[in-house]
């Protein structure tokens, strides 16, 4: 297991400024070397030995590299954009971008000075990252057989390295002029993408147009991370969209930043800006492995009176009124690693939570009900956001924190005709598959078909705990009273007795009777009972207790068939 020796997983502000003066100053260096040298050839110093032919191409190629750059400062700079090769200083580590196949694509003689694709490997938090950063200051950042193959390559590279790809998309998609031999380069994109996902992490950001077929290089990635502004996906722009429907929407209504993030739910994380995009990046991938046979990196965690301090906290977030909803991530937050945790998909479907944390050093991916937002009921979107992350925890070894206060799947017609048997299974898939360690913690409500699925011990978690407040049960109490003692109520009815008197009685004894733990511990679903004020010792337990957990192959199928 690597240690990245770093008492804290995200960068701090002062990191980030060191970052910053580091790579300013080691831009600089390299600058000045390259002048240098250019320089030093020009004049003939030292350089006896280097023929007359092979100087000039070296100094024409620094040239063209140069001026590149700046023509693209001008092109970019002018949109409120980086150039691809800002992005990358911001993206590694001060000095450490190793460039692949500078001026393939290019034709020096002519002028040009490369592809419309930068690719290359570098450090992240010291660990080995490939990239390819669309230039769309060279024809639009559009992908033709030039670029296609270089960023195959990259990937063919990232896989044998078993090291994570970042792809910072920033292009007019397929060149149109080149035709077939553009769309052949995505679909072998895609394949590669497809043999990559689960093996390296793959995270895309968006800091530009990404139109047509191109979107889905990035939706088979892991994560898509997009900007407030100058970042779009969408498969057909507003122009086709108008031609086809008559409708007429704006780039950013159709397929910006903020839609994809809070409608859509396709992108995971909305960067206030470029520099806010690309920090988010680093920042997850400090919470994952360089591949799927890693465990993820570890660091130094030093207890103190902070945690106890918010252990005791616990016992005063969720209200004694079980109707009354509270924010699970003050929960979250007081259980994990300095109160850090690093949500994925933020707007989307809020009435589930996910995100990185660490647990005394370590990775974990926690997932939540929200009682905030809508009762943390589990509808279409949170199931399909919930299932995805579970997915991507196991893919990647990250044990899973569920802490459950779930009402149940949510009703009605407009679920059900949106598809929530179809998507709602995908969660049970996700947990039912996962061969990381799974710790549960029932803060409160756990009923039904809900309660079995995040997480529960019958689906596939190995420790399950439950607060004192925890309600277990298949139905709340009215429902279930309703449902059980229909006739009772009926015949009070016509006896004309007081049917709600009746009806709030039986659900008071229903409640003291079922709506408990009880059942469960008796069964062993759940481990014990414990105090709000242990759970982050529990959780920590537990998971060193499944530390030594190995993955498991029960048969020989291809693979599973997935509810899609
Ligand atoms: C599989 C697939 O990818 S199918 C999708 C195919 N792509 C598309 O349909 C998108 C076509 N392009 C566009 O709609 C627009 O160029 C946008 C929205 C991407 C960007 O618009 P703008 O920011 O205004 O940039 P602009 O249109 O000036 O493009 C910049 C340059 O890239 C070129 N360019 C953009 N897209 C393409 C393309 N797909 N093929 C060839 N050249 C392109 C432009 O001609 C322009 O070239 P120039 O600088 O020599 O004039």
């Amino acid at each position: 297991m690597s240690d990245v020796s770093s008492d804290r997983v995200s960068d701090t502000t002062a990191k980030k400024a060191d970052k910053a003066a580091a790579a300013a100053e080691a831009e600089a260096v390299k600058r000045e070397t390259a002048q240098a040298a250019v320089e030093q050839i020009s004049n003939g110093d030292s350089q006896s030995q280097i023929r007359q032919p092979v100087r000039d191409a070296i100094i024409k190629a620094a040239q063209l590299a140069r001026e590149a750059e700046t023509s693209a400062r001008k092109r970019q700079h002018g949109k409120g954009k980086h150039t691809a090769r800002e992005r990358l200083d911001l993206l590694f580590d001060a000095d450490t971008f190793e460039e692949m196949g500078r001026f393939s694509g290019g034709d020096i003689n002519k002028g040009k000075a490369g592809s419309a694709v930068v690719t290359g490997f570098g450090k992240v938090h010291g660990r080995t990252v490939g990239v390819y950063a669309q230039d769309f200051s060279v024809r639009g950042g559009t992908l033709g057989q030039a670029e296609g193959l270089k960023i195959c390559h990259l990937m063919d590279m990232a896989m044998q390295m078993k090291v994570p790809v970042v792809a910072l998309i920033d292009s007019g998609g397929a060149r149109i002029q080149e035709g077939v031999a553009a769309l052949t380069q995505y679909g072998h994109i895609f394949r590669k993408t497809c043999q990559a996902s689960g093996f390296i992490p793959q995270i895309s950001v968006i800091l530009g147009p990404c139109a047509g077929g191109a979107v889905y290089c990035p939706a088979l990635t892991d994560l898509i991370i997009m900007t407030k502004e100058n970042s779009n996906m969408f498969v057909t722009g507003p122009d086709v969209v108008k031609a086809a429907t008559g409708e007429t929407i704006s780039m950013d209504e159709l397929g910006g930043g903020y839609v994809h993030n809070a409608k859509s739910g396709v992108a995971h994380y909305l960067g206030e800006d470029e520099a806010d995009a690309i920090d988010y990046t680093r920042t997850v991938l400090a919470y994952l492995p360089s591949n799927s046979d890693e465990k993820a990196p570890t660091y130094a965690y030093a207890s103190g009176h902070t945690e106890r301090e918010a252990a005791k906290r616990l016992k005063t977030i969720v209200p004694a009124n079980d109707r009354q909803p509270y924010d699970v991530l003050e929960v979250v937050r007081a259980i994990v690693d300095y109160g850090e945790f690093v949500q994925v998909q933020e707007l989307f479907a809020q009435s589930a939570i996910v995100g990185f944390a660490c647990i005394s050093g370590k990775p974990v991916g926690i997932v939540a009900n929200q009682p905030n937002v809508r009762a943390g009921i589990l509808d279409v979107d949170a199931s399909e956001k919930v299932a995805r992350f579970v997915r991507l925890c196991d893919s990647f070894n990250l044990p899973i924190v569920t802490l459950v206060d779930v009402p149940g799947y949510k009703p009605g017609s407009d679920q059900e005709h949106a598809g929530i048997i179809r998507r709602g299974a995908k969660v049970i898939y996700a947990y039912a598959n996962a061969q990381v360690p799974m710790v549960t913690v029932i803060l409160r409500k756990a009923f039904g078909g809900a309660y079995i699925v995040m997480g529960s011990k019958s689906i596939g978690a190995d420790m399950n705990f439950a607060w004192p407040t925890s309600q277990i049960a298949v139905l709340g109490a009215t429902g279930a009273v309703n449902i059980i003692h229909r006739k009772d109520l009926q015949k009070a009815k016509e006896a004309g007795q007081d049917v709600e008197a009746l009806r709030s009685k039986l659900a008071d004894e229903y409640e003291a009777s079922t709506v408990n733990a009880n059942l469960s511990l008796e069964m062993g679903e759940i481990d014990a009972m414990i105090d709000p004020e242990q759970t982050r010792e529990v959780i920590e337990e537990s998971l060193a207790m499944l530390a030594s957990k190995r993955r498991v192959s029960h048969n020989d199928k291809h693979h599973g068939n997935q509810p899609l």
